[in-house]
């Protein structure tokens, strides 16, 4: 019998994962070969992937987006510098919107907070796929720091309310929300888009934001509308396009009571990591 046939597309810059259709792996472009995984299959060639993730739930995204992408970027001094202080009688909460399996939350808690385990930093992570969040809490090591639920941010959000109401805060101090735009964006359109930044600025002092920038949406797009999702459609009427990130800034400038403090510079695959505070 033939071997399976594969196509490869080696790109110049990290944009967007490649498939490994036979075990629904993404890869980075960059240290893919046909030797590594015969069955590579683009993005584009991806029909009726059950590993497509519509939402950007991927099963692996660490493995081709590891944290250090992110943290290389992010002060380890960062909750002190915005007036923080671990260890007092208040404690700090920080959030993390669409968590994926909790490498990231892990990380971004140990680079930001010197001892865990005397501690009075509390991160609660969220995602909507069951699976990821159930894999969170599995290899959670910060139990009595870090947790986990499911949860879709554009739905009810109760539990959020609930997270605060337990640690007798208002809102959370930090508000992490990477690599999650597009998805909602794509997901619900437009409104989704803004009501998301809407419900992050309503209950957060602090937002950290990386916004995919368009070209990811172009791509992410193709691959899902070839999953037959019609909702896609959602993505030829977007109003919001081109420089998305600048539209999020407008949105939380001058609808949210939010002021855009600092850029932390821009990641590998070019998102700008956007740190905002309330007014
Ligand atoms: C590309 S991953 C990014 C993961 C992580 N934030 C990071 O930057 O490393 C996007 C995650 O957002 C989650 N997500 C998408 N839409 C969501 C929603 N409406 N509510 C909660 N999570 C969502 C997906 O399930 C996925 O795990």
């Amino acid at each position: 019998m033939a071997a399976p046939t594969a196509r490869v597309k080696i790109r110049e810059k990290l944009v967007e994962p490649i498939y490994d259709i036979s075990t629904r792996n993404l890869f980075s472009s960059t240290h893919v070969t046909m030797a590594t995984c015969p069955n590579l299959k683009d993005p584009d060639d991806a029909v009726n992937d059950p590993g497509a993730a519509p939402y950007g739930n991927f099963i692996n995204y660490y493995s081709f987006n590891p944290p250090e992408n992110r943290l290389s970027l992010i002060p380890a001094t960062l909750l002190q510098d915005l007036g923080y202080r671990d260890g007092g009688d208040e404690p700090t909460l920080i959030l993390d919107v669409g968590c994926n399996s909790g490498d990231l939350s892990v990380a971004i808690y140990k680079h930001l907070v010197q001892e865990p385990g005397e501690s009075t930093v509390h991160l609660l992570g969220f995602d909507l796929d069951e699976t990821l969040v159930e894999r969170a809490e599995q290899t959670n090591p910060l139990h009595s720091n870090v947790s986990f639920i499911q949860l879709d941010i554009t739905e009810e959000t109760n539990q959020l309310q609930d997270f605060l109401g337990q640690h007798s805060c208002s809102h959370f101090h930090l508000c992490l929300c990477l690599a999650v735009t597009m998805w909602v964006h794509l997901n619900h359109g437009d409104s989704g888009l803004l009501q998301l930044l809407s419900r992050l600025a309503a209950i957060s002092s602090h937002l950290l934001l990386e916004a995919q920038p368009w070209k990811c949406y172009r791509s992410a797009a193709r691959r899902l509308r070839k999953l037959g999702r019609s909702d896609f459609d959602h993505f030829k009427t977007l109003k919001i396009r081109g420089d998305v990130a600048e539209h999020a800034t407008e949105h939380l400038e001058r609808h949210c009571g939010m002021e855009l403090i600092r850029s932390f510079g821009s990641t590998a695959w070019d998102r700008k990591l956007l740190l905002f505070r309330r007014r």
